[in-house]
């Protein structure tokens, strides 16, 4: 796996983050010193990726409560700014779980301890987050490359960004893409380019040809077309948020990969680890998507490409239906239906 691409670093009481919005022409990195800006990095997509917001979160935590042990507060002040803090953070994007998901789980630990130990026991969970995923990661792309066993040439199709940048470690989809590669059984990988971000052509499009993997980029509105065409075998794909009944929220475009598939005969398969699986919920119905900025789809690069008054509708995200979801990896195996019993059973494998 290409060294040179990573999403964030922890460094010398420093959130160190690639500016993603940059790539692929540029490569500058921003420096965040409070929450504030590890806030608004998620929300301008300088850090973006379902598990990659989860870390840079938790990472954001603890510089909230440096900057609140600063202003001089303690005891119960003090928990009343960090629990703001943590909404406030959690806020920075509605769709993707793991960021609140990581937000709590600061919030816990900093309810757990005593105020002299918090900040050395916040660095340390957010560092095990960081770890934790790296870890998730490798062991998602192991058990969705076995779904492929015995298999060559294969022809995979993926959406978004689901790699390195936007996780700790070698991704959730792209992970196994990527394990399939070492494996010997890609022929080729076609990447949507992902409009109107266009995650897929920028950063998937990077990561691919930095490790060498054969691959080709394509326009979101030709996978249909190459699905028939080129023979796809697998359409692989992250997720943001999973519903208890295996509804996936994933980068706009997914809900249509997912019909197109069920007509072509297609296996459809969400990878993504327990952060992202939200039980809480019934069904991708209450899932709350992001809507965006009407000017990232009037504009490409700071260019109008449409009309400056023309009306837009911009959901980041759109959620495919479980029922025409084949499997879902996790970090434990392949969830498959009746997802209703299957993720019930996850969630409590969880919990053991
Ligand atoms: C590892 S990633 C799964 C998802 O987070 C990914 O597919 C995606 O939709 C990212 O959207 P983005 O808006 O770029 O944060």
């Amino acid at each position: 796996m290409s060294e040179a691409l990573w999403s964030l670093k922890w460094e010398k009481g420093e959130l160190v983050l690639l500016d993603q919005t940059k790539l692929p022409g540029n490569i500058s990195y921003i420096h965040c010193r409070e929450s504030r800006e590890v806030g608004e990095a998620i929300s301008r997509l300088s850090v973006r990726g379902a598990p990659a917001i989860g870390v840079a979160a938790a990472y954001g935590m603890v510089l909230a409560f440096k900057e609140i042990k600063k202003e001089g507060l303690s005891g119960p002040s003090l928990k009343d700014a960090f629990h703001r803090a943590a909404r406030e953070l959690a806020a920075a994007r509605p769709t993707a779980v793991n960021l609140s998901w990581a937000v709590r789980e600061m919030v816990h630990t900093f309810d757990t301890l005593p105020e002299e130990e918090a900040l050395a026991g916040l660095i340390e969970r957010a560092e095990a987050i960081e770890r934790e995923d790296k870890a998730l990661c490798s062991a998602m792309a192991d058990h969705g490359a076995d779904l492929f066993k015995g298999r060559k040439n294969l022809r995979i199709l993926t959406h978004c960004n689901t790699g390195a940048l936007a996780t700790a470690g070698i991704g959730t989809a792209f992970g196994v893409i990527y394990r399939l590669y070492e494996r010997g059984q890609i022929e080729r990988v076609y990447a949507d380019e992902t409009r109107p971000l266009l995650q897929g052509a920028r950063l998937t499009g990077t990561e691919l040809m930095e490790n060498g993997i054969p691959a080709t980029l394509i326009t979101d509105s030709m996978a249909g077309w190459v699905m028939k065409e080129k023979k796809i075998d697998a359409v692989i794909v992250g997720a943001d948020r999973i519903a208890a009944n295996g509804d996936a929220a994933n980068k706009v475009g997914t809900y249509g990969l997912s019909v197109l598939c069920a007509y072509h005969h297609i296996p459809f398969y969400i990878t993504a680890p327990f952060s992202t699986f939200d039980f809480s919920i019934s069904s991708g119905d209450e899932i709350s998507i992001e809507e965006r900025n009407p000017e990232e789809v009037r504009q490409i690069r700071g260019i109008y490409t449409a009309p400056k008054d023309m009306p837009v509708f911009n959901p980041a995200f759109d959620v495919a239906p479980h029922t025409l979801i084949t499997g879902i990896i996790t970090e434990k195996g392949v969830l498959t239906p009746p997802y209703d019993v299957t993720i019930k059973n996850y969630e409590r494998s969880l919990q053991l």
